[in-house]
């Protein structure tokens, strides 16, 4: 099933869409943003995938990281999805806490109910959104991207090192880089996948580094001022695995800047710039 276009806004040259589709993974109607940079009128462009970060949709970075302008300048496609399942009949946290269900979907295949139905978002990203937008827009799929923020960040550590013949550069802002240490990572993970913390290895990108490596570099920005920093990040956990597993890791402390989009627009022209010298030719 194809996209329905929902907005689309000339932007730097390019095109910012925005896209809605039934999800075959998710059960639900999924949206995302997809902006194509001035280099998609005449050829396929390569792309940089953005997972967002616990309460957003695709609407957050497209709207305050300001990436389009990286992205026209370096021919680059930027895709931000949705961070969970959305809509009648999709279970949310008993409580209504923001950091599980409803936009904390954590980029898993939950196992646990009532989950296990709709929150499947590693399959959604890993299988069905790549074969969808490889169908319908100029973007080349042999050089991909990815990169993300805080659960987003987790994400795209994870499913980066799950599929290395896909992605050829990664990165991430303040990502969560050890979710079977830290609370917020204990929480998705036993609500989603359950208590055996087997399963979790998966999807922790500290366990991954040690288990499976990267073929690249990895570039990371992580504010000091983050209030998520010493209890839910903890970088250097990751940074200790990457040099165990002799993968080059450039952490960037970046001093005074929080969790914020603030942040993230400060440095995201770096990570398109990042990922476009990886990701050319
Ligand atoms: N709502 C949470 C914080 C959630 C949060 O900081 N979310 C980050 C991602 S982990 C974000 O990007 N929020 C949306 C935004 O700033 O636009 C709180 O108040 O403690």
């Amino acid at each position: 099933m194809g996209f329905e276009k929902k907005s689309e806004n000339k932007c730097f040259g390019g095109r910012q869409l925005v896209l809605a589709h039934d999800s075959a993974e998710t059960g639900t109607p999924m949206e995302l943003a997809v902006y194509l940079p001035p280099q998609a009128e005449t050829g396929k462009v390569p792309m940089l995938w953005y997972l967002s970060g616990l309460t957003c949709t695709w609407e957050n970075v497209t709207a305050k990281a300001g990436a389009q302008r990286w992205c026209a300048e370096h021919g680059l496609a930027f895709v931000a999805p949705d961070t969970s399942p959305r809509g009648e009949g999709v279970p949310d946290d008993p409580d209504g806490a923001y950091d599980f269900g409803l936009a904390a979907g954590f980029y898993v295949d939950a196992t646990e109910e009532p989950f296990a139905k709709n929150y499947r978002m590693y399959s959604y990203l890993t299988k069905e959104l790549p074969g969808l937008l490889a169908g319908e827009l100029p973007l080349d799929m042999e050089r991909q991207g990815i990169t993300g923020h805080s659960m987003g960040g987790h994400g795209a550590l994870t499913i980066g090192m799950r599929h290395p013949d896909r992605f050829r550069s990664l990165s991430a802002f303040a990502p969560i880089v050890a979710p079977s240490q830290v609370p917020w990572g204990e929480k998705a993970l036993g609500g989603y996948l359950g208590d055996d913390q087997a399963t979790w290895a998966e999807h922790d990108a500290t366990a991954l580094v040690a288990s499976r490596g990267w073929h690249g570099d990895i570039l990371i920005d992580q504010g000091d001022a983050d209030n998520f920093l010493v209890e839910q990040l903890r970088p250097e956990i990751f940074e200790a695995a990457c040099k165990e597993a002799g993968v080059p890791l450039s952490l960037r402390m970046q001093p005074g800047y929080d969790h914020s989009y603030y942040f993230i627009s400060s440095f995201i022209g770096d990570h398109v710039a990042w990922h476009a010298e990886r990701l050319r030719g």
